[in-house]
């Protein structure tokens, strides 16, 4: 079956800032994903190279088996993009006309304003929408081409918890008939909650890549730290829980999904320690531990 998407060894460069790193991945068709990431994680500049709006710097992208060009011109690929402008003056339903307009097989206007939860207001003027009614008209914009795989960058963000949870009831009906959806997105729940299956990108690259479960267990995890005070290294990837051991300078921190347990067996293993500390990882320092998660895995390993 061909991919719904596939990049490879896709880089992309601004100047001397590499904000996407060699890129690699497939996604097939029916699949929902997230990309999953901190801000300025490349995620942005990745969706644009799916869309065709920036060539990559190296690597390829194709969608459906072909270029992003022939396959946004053909309506296969509906994109919702941040803070996208609206023609000014426009009503909603005129929106909707304008996009039906570019695509060769669009669907019914009546159709895209339903799905859109538009209906109600078709004829309000664009300038007049909340943030969430503005992210919908976006969505309907998405939508109108009838496509295979729709791309949103942070559908979400001008939304309250209400409006996200009838955006993501939409999305799945729309997911249900086979269609591919990829969302960019830099909340785990809501990563979890709607993909099944979750991309993690940090500093331009996949840091993981498995179902919702999978990552909120890698991210879940606390940071146990202390000073070495002269003692080896040897055997703290054996203390229980322990899932990654780093060494920085007289510093250990090891990576445990059981600090509790990890702790006790640090006091009574009679081994010296100093400036004990125990932190729970946020979001972003749980990012920043994958980041490295090469290294920490690989010591971890000759257990
Ligand atoms: N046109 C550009 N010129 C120069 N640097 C850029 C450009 N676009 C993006 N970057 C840089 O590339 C990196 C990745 O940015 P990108 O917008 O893709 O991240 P992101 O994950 O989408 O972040 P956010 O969640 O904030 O949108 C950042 O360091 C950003 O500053």
């Amino acid at each position: 079956m061909t991919d719904a998407l596939k990049l490879t060894g896709v880089t992309k460069d601004f100047g001397s800032v590499r904000a996407v790193d060699g890129i690699d991945l497939s996604i097939a068709p029916g699949e929902t994903v997230a990309l999953l990431g901190p801000n300025g994680a490349g995620k942005s500049t990745t969706i644009n190279m799916m869309l065709g709006l920036l060539e990559p710097s190296a690597g390829t992208v194709e969608v459906f088996g072909t270029n992003p060009h022939k396959a946004v011109r053909a309506g296969r690929i509906g994109a919702m993009l941040q803070d996208a402008g609206f023609v000014p003056n426009a009503t909603v339903r005129e929106l909707v006309e304008l996009a039906r307009s570019i695509y060769p097989k669009p669907l019914p206007t009546g159709q895209i304003l339903q799905t859109a939860d538009l209906t109600d207001i078709a004829n309000r003027r664009l300038d007049k929408l909340s943030g969430g009614q503005a992210q919908r008209a976006r969505f309907a914009f998405a939508l109108a081409g009838n496509p295979d795989l729709l791309v949103l960058d942070e559908p979400t963000s001008a939304m309250d918890v209400a409006s996200r949870q009838a955006f993501w009831a939409t999305m799945r009906s729309y997911a249900e008939g086979g269609r591919t959806v990829l969302f960019a997105t830099h909340y785990l729940a809501e990563a979890d909650d709607f993909a099944d299956r979750v991309i993690v990108v940090a500093g331009g690259r996949i840091i993981a890549d498995g179902s919702g479960a999978q990552i909120k267990k890698a991210v879940s995890g606390r940071t146990v730290s202390f000073d070495l005070d002269g003692d080896g290294t040897v055997g703290l990837d054996r203390f229980p829980g322990v899932t990654a051991v780093d060494i920085r300078g007289d510093r250990a921190l090891l990576r445990s999904d059981d600090s509790d347990a990890t702790v006790r067996a640090l006091v009574t293993s009679g081994r010296a320690f100093a400036n004990l500390e125990v932190a729970g990882a946020g979001l972003e320092e749980a990012f920043l531990a994958l980041t490295s998660n090469d290294h920490l895995t690989s010591t971890a390993s000759e257990a």
